[in-house]
């Protein structure tokens, strides 16, 4: 079945308190699809927000959508008391419909805005951003070495709850031209699929084009590795270090979004010990497979082989007979 229009063409909310945490509640009617020979039909849909975290239960919308749809028409829904929890209680839904024009509680300031000189960056910005995965808020900033970067946040940034974070490095090949060489672009884009199933999180797009090199050195490492260098190797002919980035600027900009506890989407153990030495907590580490395919299994061996990455990185590969486990190596 396949959505034509989740847009709600009627919503209204209300408040309540379910198990100790205060909710929102969304009742959106959409049109929806049922096949191409039937019309559309409508359907109710129920959508619940914490109000704690503006984490978004769902209902049978399409998630990232519906969580979108869902903080849109809350924008301006007034947190309302609810009556202590007990053990019998349900979601309480207040009878009235809100006006969209209320102002918003801070539990559920989203989206975050960065200021003109977020800390750690010469100059920031903000802007709305609709994407294919969802809307997304577009973060623009400038560090001291002049390198502009990038995160898409979506949802509620609260930083007492560890946020879903995509740490990607840029890669000009595979994000912006679909190479076959690597596994970026598929990445990228699963991860903002990730985000928006999750109703919350950061992706930070780091200017690190080549693992920090650059886009004219990864160039001439992709020269050496056509006559059969592998990944590694073809830097160390160059005498570049297999990776040259830093997360200090990735720990900046989740700061400076308001985030402290991430759980991280990659398969590098260097991300995760670069955020964690740069003040930023990683509560858990998620892998994020995309993009595997018979022309790249070369490059993702050597990331699990020679550079120390975690080998669920082999989507379905370490069946046996199939590839070679990091202890089989
Ligand atoms: N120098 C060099 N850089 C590469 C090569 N292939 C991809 N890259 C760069 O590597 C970066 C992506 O890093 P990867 O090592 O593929 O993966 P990762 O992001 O560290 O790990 P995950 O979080 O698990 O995806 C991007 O900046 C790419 O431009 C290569 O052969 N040589
Ligand atoms: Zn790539």
């Amino acid at each position: 079945m396949r959505w034509r229009s989740v847009w709600p063409s009627r919503a209204c909310s209300g408040a309540g308190r379910l198990g100790g945490l205060g909710w929102r509640e969304l009742v959106m009617t959409s049109s929806r699809m049922l096949g191409a020979a039937r019309p559309a039909a409508k359907r109710r849909s129920r959508i619940c927000i914490e109000a704690a975290s503006g984490r978004c239960r769902r209902s049978s919308l399409r998630a990232g959508r519906a969580a979108d749809a869902a903080a849109a028409a809350l924008a301006g829904a007034q947190e309302l008391p609810g009556p202590p929890p007990g053990p019998a209680q349900r979601l309480r839904t207040l009878p009235h419909r809100s006006p969209v024009s209320r102002p918003m509680p801070t539990a559920l300031s989203f989206p975050p805005t960065l200021p003109d000189r977020p800390a750690g960056f010469v100059r920031g910005a903000s802007c709305d951003l609709p994407t294919a995965a969802g809307r997304f808020r577009l973060h623009a900033v400038v560090d001291a070495r002049g390198r502009e970067h990038a995160a898409l946040s979506l949802g509620a940034l609260d930083p007492g709850t560890p946020v879903l974070v995509r740490l990607h490095s840029e890669c000009l090949s595979g994000d912006a031209f679909g190479s076959l060489k690597c596994d970026c672009g598929p990445q990228l884009h699963r991860a903002l699929q990730h985000l928006a199933e999750a109703g919350a999180g950061v992706l930070l797009y780091l200017r690190q084009e080549g693992r920090g090199i650059g886009l004219v050195d990864k160039v001439r490492a992709y020269a050496l590795q056509d006559q059969g260098a592998d990944t590694v190797e073809a830097n160390r002919r160059l005498g570049l270090p297999d990776d040259a980035r830093d997360y200090a600027a990735a720990a900046d900009l989740l700061r400076a979004l308001g985030v402290q506890r991430v759980r991280l989407l990659t398969h590098n153990p260097a991300k995760v010990q670069g955020l964690q030495a740069a003040g930023i907590t990683v509560v858990e580490r998620l892998p994020l497979r995309a993009g595997s395919h018979p022309g790249n299994q070369g490059y993702l061996r050597t990331k699990t082989l020679r550079m120390g990455h975690w080998p669920d990185l082999l989507d379905g590969a370490l069946r046996p007979g199939r590839w070679q486990t990091v202890e089989d190596a």
